[in-house]
């Protein structure tokens, strides 16, 4: 009996250490779902590798050797140095890149995409424009004209590329895409909750990463748990205010309570990149730009730089007497505060929100 042609196709646009995480999940699902073509692109920024070309690396030894090192990704996984040729024929299109790069990458492939194609976000960080704060969602809906999901949650990528049991959150307005993009990322060792409430989301996905710089200060300070427990306690109430004061309504305060929510807050308070280089911060007292290029090897911190967009909005909106941890970080960060000024004026009522919505 002929087998009917999959309708659908999925592309990953890409491939750092989540990204070539979330590779591996996605090739080997689709290899179950007769929908999709078996060919999974994966869009690589090119680099190269002792003298190889990345994409070269990647399609020959099946292993992104350095942002995922020791990780095979299935062989139907492809990867592909021009970002157009990597959409083309995409129906369902996946953006992991760190936040910096966006606009970039997505103005290279406008007009590339399919009409009927979609997006997914799976991207932690936000951006600041002449209208406020935009989620990558938004972005990528503006430049791209096409539905949008997004996916968080507490999510260290190396683990899950190791297969330990952990879930995350997707949000999706369709129910019916949400059940496809589930069928792409659920595992037994991915747990996968979809919610409709996209943006609040990616909200609490890009504001947790200012609650991990916070706890590394702590940790660099050798404070203790029960400190850095009141800084991410603090440090959630802290990303719910701001993120109800943007978009109100349109978030729900159960999100706060999914994997994308307080369990990301606690996974990237204690296991992150951007916790650990905070707390090197403290120790070594080389800026965060300098310790990314030393300790990453080529990975990119999102916290700092969220620190900064975070804070442009709320002091342009002149409300950072209701941000006083989101204020002390950034002012560590850029304004050689010292980390112990982290607790300054660290006394706000969470109880009686009286910051009301941006109009
Ligand atoms: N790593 C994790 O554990 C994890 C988990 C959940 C979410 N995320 C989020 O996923 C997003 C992507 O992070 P990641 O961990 O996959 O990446 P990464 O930090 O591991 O790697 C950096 C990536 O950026 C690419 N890059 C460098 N310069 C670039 C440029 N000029 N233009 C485009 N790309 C460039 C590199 O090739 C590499 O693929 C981030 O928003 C991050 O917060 C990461
Ligand atoms: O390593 P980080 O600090 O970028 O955090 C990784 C994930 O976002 C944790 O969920």
């Amino acid at each position: 009996m002929a087998s009917s042609t999959p309708t659908n196709k999925v592309c990953i646009l890409g491939s750092g250490n989540w990204g070539s995480t979330a590779a591996r999940i996605i090739g080997d699902n689709v290899q179950l779902l007769p929908d999709f073509d078996n060919e999974v692109r994966i869009w690589v920024y090119e680099e190269m590798v002792d003298g190889k070309k990345l994409t070269d690396i990647i399609n020959t030894q099946h292993e992104n050797v350095k942002y995922l090192p020791g990780h095979k990704l299935p062989a139907n996984v492809v990867a592909v140095a021009d970002a157009v040729e990597a959409v083309k024929g995409a129906t369902h299109i996946v953006v992991v890149i760190p936040h910096q790069f966006i606009q970039n990458l997505l103005d290279t492939v406008h007009g590339h995409t399919m009409p009927n194609a979609r997006a997914i976000s799976l991207i932690k960080g936000i951006g600041i424009s002449n209208q406020g704060m935009t989620t990558m969602t938004q972005i990528i809906h503006r430049t791209l004209a096409m539905p949008v999901a997004s996916l968080s949650g507490a999510n260290i990528a190396n683990e899950i590329a190791e297969e330990k049991y952990c879930e995350t959150t997707i949000g999706c307005s369709d129910p019916d895409e949400a059940i496809v993009w589930r069928s792409l990322f659920n595992t037994p060792y991915f747990r996968v909750n979809c919610v409709s409430d996209v943006i609040g989301v990616e909200f609490c996905g890009a504001l947790k990463n200012v609650v991990a710089v916070g706890a590394g200060f702590i940790d660099g300070m050798g404070l203790g748990n029960n400190t850095k427990a009141a800084v991410i306690r603090i440090g959630f109430l802290e990303m719910r205010r701001l993120a109800m004061h943007i978009s109100g309504a349109r978030i729900q305060d159960s999100t706060f309570m999914e994997s994308c929510g307080i369990a990301d807050v606690i996974t990237t308070c204690y296991g992150g990149r951007n916790r650990r280089l905070a707390e090197e911060f403290v120790r070594t007292g080389k800026p965060m730009s300098q310790l990314e290029k030393e300790l990453l090897n080529g990975q990119k911190l999102q916290g700092y730089l969220t620190a900064g967009e975070v804070h442009s909005y709320i002091d342009g909106c002149s409300i950072t007497d209701h941000f006083p941890l989101f204020t002390n970080i950034y002012r560590i960060c850029y304004q050689n505060k010292p980390p112990h000024s982290i607790f300054d004026g660290l006394n706000v009522d969470f109880s009686r929100d009286t910051l009301g919505q941006a109009q």
